[in-house]
């Protein structure tokens, strides 16, 4: 019962056979090989548009070689004060900028709001020689929070974005589960709503390592092939990176892959909200919940062989529960008895 986080599941059986069938005898290295040649028209059929695409290996290295290609060193990058550019990346979208400045934002349940933004853009000086300039929106989707941005959220807060001048990033690490929560196409999602840069995930959804920054405004992506050179993320045999990419894209995998973990996030929301003491910290939108619960209920979780975070100390105790794309119901549904039976609550209730 592993939910600690989707980075903890395997890969997807059809990623594993594509990588094994890219085995095959010789191809062209860093990137020049048929495979990557196939994903980068395959994105463009997904994204319903000719974008530019660049496979990576990690999240961290798609969002900040995304935010290094319109960001300047003095530039500001807009983002949620929870947001994994901010809190989970060492530094990186700062190294990849240059020193560029990270703006964290306030807003419930990991979301920015459109007045937030509209006065942190208020109070910054365009042109004044002291302050960082602003540069960049960096959206999380799905949040960190688990929750989603629905794509008339993006394009206001884009549309704000843009009207001072800013560049859309949008952090797609769990992007298959806010499309696949959402309905809505890989489109309406991005470029539609006025994303210009998607670092468009993969990993924690069933591939091995592999991610994508795709460039919908082309012109940002001038300089990225060398940027992704010096960040030593230009992979010499490519094919097996973009031999993941292009089984995830391949028969609707990646959301159905993403459909499944949303739906064991749901199931484990409904037994859990049950349970005396749990709380549900935010909406469950995605495949994240985080769950405010007695210490005691906690413990007998990890007592029982449930494995999650301990998100914030205390008693109740906040904590997170991540689900995967090969997340099993029977786990789901034992942790849920664990949870109850530690609350005195009979498993037949
Ligand atoms: C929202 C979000 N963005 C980006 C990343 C970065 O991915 P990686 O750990 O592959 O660098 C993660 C990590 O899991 C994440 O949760
Ligand atoms: C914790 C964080 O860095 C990681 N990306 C996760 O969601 O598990």
């Amino acid at each position: 019962m592993n939910f600690a986080s989707d980075n903890t599941s395997g890969a997807s059986p059809e990623i594993i056979a594509a990588v094994s069938a890219a085995n095959t005898g010789a191809a062209m290295p860093y990137g020049a090989d048929d495979i990557t040649a196939r994903v980068a028209q395959r994105l463009n059929e997904v994204f319903e548009t000719q974008a530019v695409s660049y496979p990576v290996a990690t999240g961290t290295a798609a969002n900040s070689l995304a935010l290094a290609a319109g960001t300047p060193p003095w530039g500001a990058v807009y983002c949620h004060g929870d947001s994994h550019i901010n809190r989970d990346e060492c530094g990186a979208p700062e190294l990849f900028t240059g020193g560029a400045k990270l703006v964290p934002l306030e807003g419930d349940d990991g979301k920015v709001t459109p007045a937030v933004l509209e006065a942190a853009l208020a109070g910054a000086k365009p042109g004044f020689v002291h302050q960082v300039q602003p540069a960049m929106l960096s959206l999380t989707n799905a949040t960190e929070a688990g929750t989603v941005y629905t794509p008339d959220e993006v394009a206001e807060l884009a549309g704000i974005a843009h009207a001072h001048g800013l560049k859309v990033h949008m952090d797609g690490a769990r992007f298959a589960n806010a499309a696949a929560s959402l309905g809505c196409t890989p489109a309406e999602l991005t470029w539609k709503a006025g994303v210009d840069v998607l670092a468009f995930g993969a990993t924690k959804n069933g591939a091995l390592a592999a991610e994508a920054v795709v460039f919908f405004d082309r012109e940002l992506a001038e300089n990225v092939g060398y940027r992704r050179k010096r960040a030593g993320h230009l992979f010499s045999k490519m094919r097996f990176l973009s031999a993941q990419l292009e089984a995830y894209l391949s028969d609707g995998l990646w959301l159905a892959n993403a459909s499944h973990a949303n739906a064991m996030a749901a199931r484990l929301a409904a037994g859990l909200s049950h349970v005396p003491g749990c709380r549900l910290v935010h909406p469950v939108q995605a495949n994240e919940l985080f769950v405010e619960m007695p210490a005691a209920t906690a413990d007998a979780l990890s007592d029982g062989g449930c494995v999650f975070y301990r998100w914030k100390p205390g008693d109740p105790v906040s904590t997170r529960f991540v689900t995967s794309f090969n997340s099993d119901p029977a786990d789901v549904d034992r942790a849920v008895k664990l949870a109850r039976s530690a609350a005195g609550q009979s498993a037949a209730e």
